[in-house]
């Protein structure tokens, strides 16, 4: 009995025993299997960091975390675990070896680099050091890749430079036709005498073989010479008002220094005649009161005395009055002298200006505007007096080929040349003008039908027979006109196109011809 109940309380302490040790092994469970999530989650990392470097290792890798899934497979895993071992110290040696290639490389780059002249030598400072520094070992790909960016901001910062310095830009055929119109609006334009030699040089550059650098700089300079002329213009207007109106200010303050000195005077003027009045009332008293006659001199001399003593101020204040009068007038004068002076001076500029406006500056002969005032002059003439109008437009003939052939001034010379025979061979009622480029207009009043072939031909003949004499080779200039008259119930424009009809007749009939649309 006693064994037995010896035997019940043993099992009981051994099922105590075995269940403290079941939940012991429970404990060594969870944990294990804690410790291999943890395991296969550090390797899943790790294969992420190493993909694709070595394709093995990669299959090792999910090889083994597939064993630590199981417990039962963790004896397998050891053999991976050797493998992926010896794989890792091959790719870490490979990786070495890679990066001292790429080191190696990168040297090589920088010395390139080293050899451009034309870097900052700020940067070439900088090279030094990095190359310098080059000379260490590289242990991992993130020390290596900091060096590259390097490289890569040393040769951006030369080629900046060196984009920023060269003025090599491309010209393309539009900037040549910008560079030509350039060169002829400036022909156009009348500038200052001193400025005259650089729009010369800058006209022939326009017109030759021109770098885009240059032509953005014609562009600039151009500019700022007109905004100089402009301004010259505005402070020289300026200047004249304000010495008008320094003039007007001197002229209000004398005006009203006068009027005060005026009203004082006056003033002035009406004490002493009241005094002088006084002393004649004063003096007629006297002579009807007094009786004797001795008293009566004594009292007369004393108020005559007094009467004379008014009267002389009276005069000094007039005369002083008079000596300021003639001094305001005389300053007065002396500023309406100036300012007329100055006023006239203006009006010369203005003048010489408005003429400017309406002269080509360079044949000197009447340009485009002064054409169309002149055309409309002569029209109300046609009108008034029923007088034929005649209309000619004239093209010298290959003129490009002057200039290409003999340069861009001998052209310039050319049109100096025929504008003046043009001139020359005009009457004084006729009219020409350079209507732009080489073409010039021609207005004819009172030229009857019979005679307009006649007169145009002589004027063609005239500029054909200049004995032109380029590069020591004589050259013949020839002229292609066209004319129209002004017809009833037509406008001078409508003449002008069909005269600009009949010259394009004539250049496409061969050239230096007369074609008149009848
Ligand atoms: N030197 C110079 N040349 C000018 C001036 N104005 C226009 N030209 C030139 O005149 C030439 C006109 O050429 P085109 O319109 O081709 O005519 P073209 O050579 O005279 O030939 P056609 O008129 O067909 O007979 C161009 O080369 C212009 O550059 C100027 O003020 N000075």
């Amino acid at each position: 009995m006693k064994d037995s109940s010896t035997a019940v309380s043993q099992v009981s302490l051994l099922k105590q025993k075995l269940n403290s040790a079941k939940l012991a092994l429970e404990e060594i469970h969870k944990d294990r299997n804690e410790k291999l999530r943890t395991l296969i989650q550090f390797l899943g990392h790790l294969s992420l960091a190493c993909k694709g470097q070595n394709l093995e290792l990669d299959n090792r890798l999910a090889k083994l975390r597939h064993h630590l899934q199981g417990y039962d497979q963790i004896d397998e895993a050891l053999p991976e675990l050797v493998e992926i071992e010896r794989l890792l110290k091959g790719q870490y040696n490979h990786t070495m070896t890679q990066l001292e290639e790429s080191r190696t490389s990168l040297s090589r780059v920088i010395s390139q680099i080293q050899r451009v002249d034309s870097a900052p030598e700020e940067i070439k400072k900088e090279i030094n050091y990095f190359k310098k520094d080059l000379n260490k070992p590289i242990h991992t790909i993130w020390e290596y890749i900091p060096k590259v960016e390097q490289v890569i901001g040393f040769y951006e910062h030369i080629l900046q430079k060196q984009f920023a310095g060269t003025d090599e830009h491309v010209i393309l055929p539009q900037h040549l036709i910008l560079a030509k119109e350039l060169a002829q609006k400036i022909s156009e334009i009348e500038f200052r005498k001193e400025q005259r030699d650089q729009i010369l040089v800058m006209k022939e550059v326009l017109m030759g073989d021109i770098k885009l650098n240059t032509l953005l700089e014609s562009y600039q300079t151009i500019l700022s010479l007109l905004l100089n002329n402009i301004a010259r213009e505005k402070t020289a207007s300026q200047d004249f008002l304000y010495a008008l109106n320094d003039a007007i200010s001197v002229v209000r303050d004398v005006v009203s220094n006068t009027a005060n000195n005026n009203e004082r005077s006056q003033q002035i003027k009406s004490q002493l005649n009241k005094e002088i009045n006084l002393r004649v009332d004063n003096a007629d008293g006297i002579l009807i009161e007094s009786d004797d006659l001795n008293a009566l001199k004594t009292a007369l001399t004393i108020q005559l005395s007094s009467l004379k003593d008014a009267l002389s101020r009276k005069e000094a204040l007039e005369n002083r009055e008079q000596t300021l009068l003639r001094k305001s007038i005389e300053s007065m004068r002396k500023e309406l002298t100036s300012i007329t002076k100055e006023a006239n001076s203006y009006k010369e500029k203005l003048f010489e200006h408005q003429k400017l406006n309406l002269l080509d500056p360079l044949t000197q002969l009447p340009n485009r505007t002064a054409l169309e005032d002149r055309m409309e002059q002569e029209f109300r003439n046609h009108k008034r007096f029923n007088a034929p109008l005649w209309v000619a437009v004239t093209d010298i003939d290959y003129f490009k080929s002057v200039n290409d052939n003999f340069g861009h001034s001998t052209g310039d010379k050319t049109l100096q040349v025929i504008a003046m025979a043009l001139k020359n061979s005009l009457r004084e009622s006729e009219f020409v003008a350079r209507y732009g480029g080489e073409e010039f207009v021609l207005l004819l009043p009172e030229v009857n039908e019979d005679n307009i072939g006649l007169l145009l031909n002589r004027v063609r003949e005239k500029i054909k027979n200049i004995p032109f004499k380029f590069k020591n080779q004589r050259i013949t200039v020839t002229l292609s006109i066209g004319a129209a008259q002004v017809m009833e119930n037509e406008r001078i424009e409508e003449t002008f196109e069909r005269a600009d009809a009949a010259l394009y007749k004539a250049k496409h009939n061969g050239r230096d011809r007369v074609v008149i649309d009848i």
